[in-house]
């Protein structure tokens, strides 16, 4: 088993965002013998406290809370050596930018790296076996945070491609939601089957039409995500989407959720880039018309069925 004196010294990791993500995160870190200093913006921690000598940083705070968290560290001051990590899964709505292109716009001089995989926190946090991807094009820096946080129940893979593993991993919410959409009407394995595969089209499309690599929407950031989030009870997107099916109001299904559901933010935000774009997303316009109340789950389905009829291998 890799311990954390074989491959690296024990570094001092901060987690940025106290939440499903962060603390199972920083639970790996901490099995694996790093310092570990969770800041979450409601915690006793100061944020000066928490990046004082940092190694790493690492950044499992939601979409929404992304840019502020950023202009607070820009007014600090924390090591240049220290590598950032964002974990985060969402689209900025104002730049429509990832958020490791907002870290590294705002901190040039550092290496930031990607961390994104078919990762659910609840899996994570009970010890099960898990594999993620550690994406940079500073391949150094992607595998120090490979050696901090791979373990025997934590796999870590290295890659160059952040755009493509981050995208895989924010893009995918969109169609979890739609397959929770899928299971909540009773629709099938192979409607659910046919959902996922006909939206991985959709994901590489968009993915690479963006910049990422098309392979990477292959492997574990992509369809290993999508497999997840689309099969599993436990994601938050696709409990959106089965309560939605029940024909329960979003703002309802939102105030009973626990934790973050990206997926509402980032379909909004990936419409408005489709359509500027003239990118084809037929499964997550129909996401689009129901979280904004537009159809109902049914229709989104019926309009899915009656697309004109064309060669699997075509737009
Ligand atoms: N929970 C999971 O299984 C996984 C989640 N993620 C991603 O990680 C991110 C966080 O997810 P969860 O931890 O599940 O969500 P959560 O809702 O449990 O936690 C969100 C965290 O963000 C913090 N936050 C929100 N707004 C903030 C602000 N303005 N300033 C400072 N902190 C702020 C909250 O205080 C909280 O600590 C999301 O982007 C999610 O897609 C990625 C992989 C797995
Ligand atoms: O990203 C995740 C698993 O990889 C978590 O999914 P949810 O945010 O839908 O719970």
């Amino acid at each position: 088993m890799a311990t954390a004196s074989d491959s690296t010294t024990s570094a001092i990791v901060t987690i940025l965002g106290a939440g499903a993500w962060g603390t199972a995160l920083a639970g790996l870190a901490q099995a694996r013998g790093h310092q570990v200093r969770l800041w979450s913006r409601r915690g006793e921690l100061s944020l000066e406290a928490a990046l004082d000598k940092t190694d790493l940083v690492l950044s499992a705070i939601s979409m929404k809370g992304v840019p502020e968290t950023i202009e607070r560290l820009q007014s600090l001051s924390f090591p240049t050596s220290a590598i950032l990590v964002s974990a985060t899964k969402g689209l900025d709505p104002a730049t429509r930018w990832t958020p490791a292109q907002i870290w590294q716009a705002a901190f040039p001089d550092h290496s930031v790296v990607v961390l994104s995989g078919p990762n659910l926190s609840d899996e994570i946090r009970r010890g099960l076996p898990a594999a993620t991807v550690a994406a940079s094009h500073q391949l150094a820096a992607a595998q120090r945070v490979q050696t901090i946080f791979s373990s025997d129940r934590f796999r870590v893979y290295t890659n160059t491609d952040p755009l493509g593993t981050e995208l895989g991993g924010t893009l995918k919410n969109v169609i979890a939601i739609a397959a929770g959409v899928c299971d909540g009407l009773q629709l099938g394995t192979n409607a659910r089957s046919a959902l996922i595969t006909r939206a991985l089209a959709e994901l590489i499309r968009i993915g690479t039409h963006l910049g990422g690599n098309p392979e990477t929407f292959f492997g574990l950031s992509g369809l290993g995500d999508l497999l997840a989030t689309c099969t599993s009870a436990l994601s938050r997107n696709y409990q959106v989407g089965y309560a939605l099916a029940q024909g329960q109001p979003l703002s309802q299904i939102l105030q009973k959720l626990q934790g973050t559901a990206e997926g509402v933010n980032t379909t909004n935000v990936l419409i408005d880039l489709a359509s500027r774009e003239a990118i084809p997303v037929p499964v997550s316009h129909q996401v689009y018309l129901l979280l904004n109340g537009k159809i109902t789950a049914q229709q989104a389905v019926e309009a899915l069925m009656e697309r004109d009829l064309k060669p699997e291998n075509k737009e």
